[in-house]
């Protein structure tokens, strides 16, 4: 497992979280893992890594809410701690991490919306920032995928969700939460030949959804499948179909069972638990990870903080995957 804790450069040393033992982690402003903000950094210095909120959800075919979801996985990212003992690792030592806060977003303009997820997170990714994105709604994907189009070409994608999303059209809507992937492949900025979902499942509209799918080129791997075949075999699959390609992960937080994720949007039984998400996620180590998104986070169904913890955990490995390459 290659382990970059220390920086050769003569930058100074990252920031690191505000430091639970001095102050209690439930005082002060919440930002993710209670990491600086990237306007606290030294001037000239970029974030290796950032956290970045989508506030979004006009996409959305049933529930809405994720538009409430960054500001509750901060709240939920306060008890997050420094070193994560499954990738032995120290994200927040090795490089520097921060919030990058969240992008103001036309709630009532998708396509102006959709612009301005673009534009910020290209600004973001040019000033040399790996990005984890948290929704939103699924619609955030596809400008997000167009932002890392534009600086690696056609990326190979793993999408964890109980949903295709690549269904065509809503109400004769184009741009939906159900479509993001649809659009990409039609853009061009998917590598069809390295696309998978993960944990799909739940009723279609019809068997067609599947032909379509993999017209695009996407495998699946159901939840079914990682129950039957084990995370491991999973995971040997997904690298296999992936190999050196630059990689963006999209996890839709209802890839989990309803008992491990309760407040989403479509919410679908049968799904993964957040074990078996995580240990997937760590099999990605050594990828060429460039980037991700946590989305559909709708806090208003929660309980307990159940889904925001998760979806703060699932952060976490993956701020802790993009740190492992280094600064
Ligand atoms: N992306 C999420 N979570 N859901 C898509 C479901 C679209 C539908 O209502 O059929
Ligand atoms: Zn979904
Ligand atoms: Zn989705």
């Amino acid at each position: 497992m290659a382990s970059i804790e220390s920086s050769s450069t003569d930058r100074p040393a990252p920031i690191g979280p505000v430091d639970s033992s001095k102050t209690p982690r439930y005082a002060g402003f919440a930002t993710f893992a209670r990491l600086p903000r990237l306007d606290q950094l030294p001037a000239g210095e970029k974030a290796d890594v950032a956290i970045l909120g989508a506030p979004f959800d006009s996409g959305v075919s049933y529930r809405p809410g994720a538009r409430f979801a960054p500001a509750a996985v901060r709240e939920a990212s306060k008890l997050l701690r420094p070193y994560h003992p499954g990738l032995d690792f120290s994200p927040f030592q090795a490089v520097q991490v921060a919030d990058a806060g969240d992008i103001s977003i036309n709630p009532f303009h998708l396509e102006e919306a959709m612009g301005q997820i673009e534009a910020h997170s290209e600004e973001l990714v040019r000033a040399g920032s790996k990005l984890v994105t948290i929704g939103g709604d699924h619609t955030i994907a596809l400008p997000l995928l167009r932002t890392m189009a534009r600086e690696h070409g056609p990326v190979a994608l793993l999408h964890f969700d109980a949903h295709l999303d690549t269904w065509d059209t809503y109400f004769g809507a184009p741009y939906t939460h159900g479509t993001p992937f649809r659009r990409a492949f039609e853009e061009g900025i998917l590598d069809s030949s390295a696309v998978s979902h993960v944990g799909t499942r739940g009723p279609l509209y019809s068997k067609q959804d599947l032909t379509d799918d993999k017209r695009m080129g996407f495998g699946i791997v159901t939840s079914a499948d990682v129950m039957r075949q084990g995370v491991d075999a999973v995971v040997q699959a997904l690298r296999e179909r992936v190999g050196s390609r630059p990689l963006y992960v999209s996890i839709d937080i209802d890839v989990l069972d309803p008992a491990h994720a309760p407040g989403t949007g479509t919410p679908e039984a049968g799904g993964m638990t957040s074990r078996e998400l995580l240990e997937i996620l760590r099999g990605l180590d050594g990828m060429n990870l460039i980037g991700a998104d946590v989305v559909e986070v709708a806090p208003a169904y929660d309980h307990a903080e159940i889904t925001s913890v998760a979806a703060s955990h699932v952060a976490y490995d993956l701020v802790t995957l993009l740190a492992m390459q280094g600064r």
